[in-house]
């Protein structure tokens, strides 16, 4: 077999386990002597063992000599775990073959140097491209220390999240809205503001079969008008933040939040600035946020030019109505070069809608 091969064997256990390794990126290792794979392994959790690890373990003394197919630069420094790029010299392996080097530009380069003075023969780039876009919110995140949003929009062909009596239950099919668990399952939180709070009491949890990840329920909420009796204060189902002003800071509001267990987050200003946002979750280690909106919130984060990527799931309905409210609401952009400008990754069919999984065009 070729290396692309046993490389998209790696990648296949990267697509496994995306979003559960948060906050480090999601890595397969494939470990291959005398043309039969001897050992394979994928990160689990953040601190556990590598994939190198895993792998390595599986192949035992038949490392030796052997090749190993990694998808991200085998680590050089002593994180939680000693680093793999060392392992692997110890383990006598004679090839490595890497699919993108570390983004981190501290480590950058200095595994792949370690293997190459030892001696190994070192190949980078192979299906480089494939093991970016998989840890494309890790690689921003390093980057910009903010998560990586991905917005969700549930609408019509016309572009309504509901019609203008604010029914909105179901516009997407049974299949599309599985479909935007699983989302959630992969994502470490999921924001929404206030208004959804009280228009809509979700639950924001992951519901599927096979039991999901619930991510941490953000809710952007500058008066602090989320009631008490909301399902997600309440339900005890899933962690729930409240992000909301300085000035709210041991208010009785404030108080009462955490009397019922719910973090309250602080911004320094006075008012919600959704970068001020994306910083402070950040910092609380947020790699991946989805956001499901409401129109104010979703044109908060169109305006501040804070998304990577949309999910749209567009239903074959017409609801019209000038006062039906459209994913976005607010001012908008005023014109079009402002205008929030995607190339689209992936169309597909789901139940009777269309999903649509595009990202921000880097400029
Ligand atoms: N109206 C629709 C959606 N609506 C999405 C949000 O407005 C809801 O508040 C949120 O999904 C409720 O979360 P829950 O309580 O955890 O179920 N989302 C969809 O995919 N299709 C729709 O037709």
């Amino acid at each position: 077999m070729s290396d692309k091969k046993y490389m998209s064997l790696a990648l296949d256990l990267v697509k496994g386990t995306l979003g559960q390794t948060s906050p480090n990126p999601a890595v397969g290792a494939v470990v291959v002597k005398n043309g039969r794979i001897v050992g394979m392994g994928a990160h689990l959790k953040a601190g556990d063992a590598h994939a190198e690890v895993h792998a390595l373990n599986m192949a035992g003394s038949e490392a030796e000599g052997a090749t190993i197919y990694v998808t991200l630069e085998p680590c050089s420094h002593y994180g939680k775990t000693p680093p793999c790029a060392e392992l692997i010299i110890q383990k006598k392996l004679a090839r490595v073959v890497i699919a993108t080097t570390d983004p981190n530009p501290f480590v950058s380069g200095q595994g792949i140097k370690k293997l190459e003075d030892a001696g190994l023969e070192v190949k980078v780039g192979v299906l480089q491209e494939e093991s970016d876009h998989y840890n494309r919110a890790f690689f921003h995140f390093i980057k910009t220390k903010t998560p990586f949003v991905t917005m969700k929009m549930a609408v019509s062909l016309d572009g309504k999240m509901a019609t203008n009596t604010g029914e909105s239950k179901w516009i997407t099919s049974e299949a599309s809205r599985h479909d935007s668990h699983r989302l959630r399952h992969s994502h470490d939180a999921i924001l929404i503001g206030a208004g959804t709070v009280v228009a809509d009491d979700p639950a924001l949890t992951t519901r599927l079969e096979t039991p999901g990840k619930h991510p941490i329920r953000v809710v952007l909420d500058h008066h602090l008008r989320t009631p008490n009796e909301a399902k997600l204060i309440n339900d005890k189902a899933a962690e729930t933040w409240i992000v909301t002003t300085g000035e709210q800071r041991g208010s009785e509001k404030a108080k009462r939040f955490d009397a019922l267990g719910v973090k309250v987050l602080y911004l320094d200003s006075h008012r919600i600035d959704i970068s001020d946002v994306l910083k402070l979750l950040g910092e609380y280690g947020i790699v991946t946020l989805l956001v499901e909106g409401g129109p104010t919130i979703q044109d908060s984060f169109l305006r501040s030019k804070n998304i990577q990527q949309i999910v749209a799931y567009i239903a074959p309905l017409i609801i019209g109505g000038e006062k039906a409210l459209s994913a976005f609401g607010g001012l908008g952009m005023n014109s079009l070069a402002d205008a929030l400008a995607l190339d689209i990754d992936k169309v597909a069919e789901i139940g009777k809608d269309i999903k649509i999984i595009a990202h921000a065009r880097s400029d």
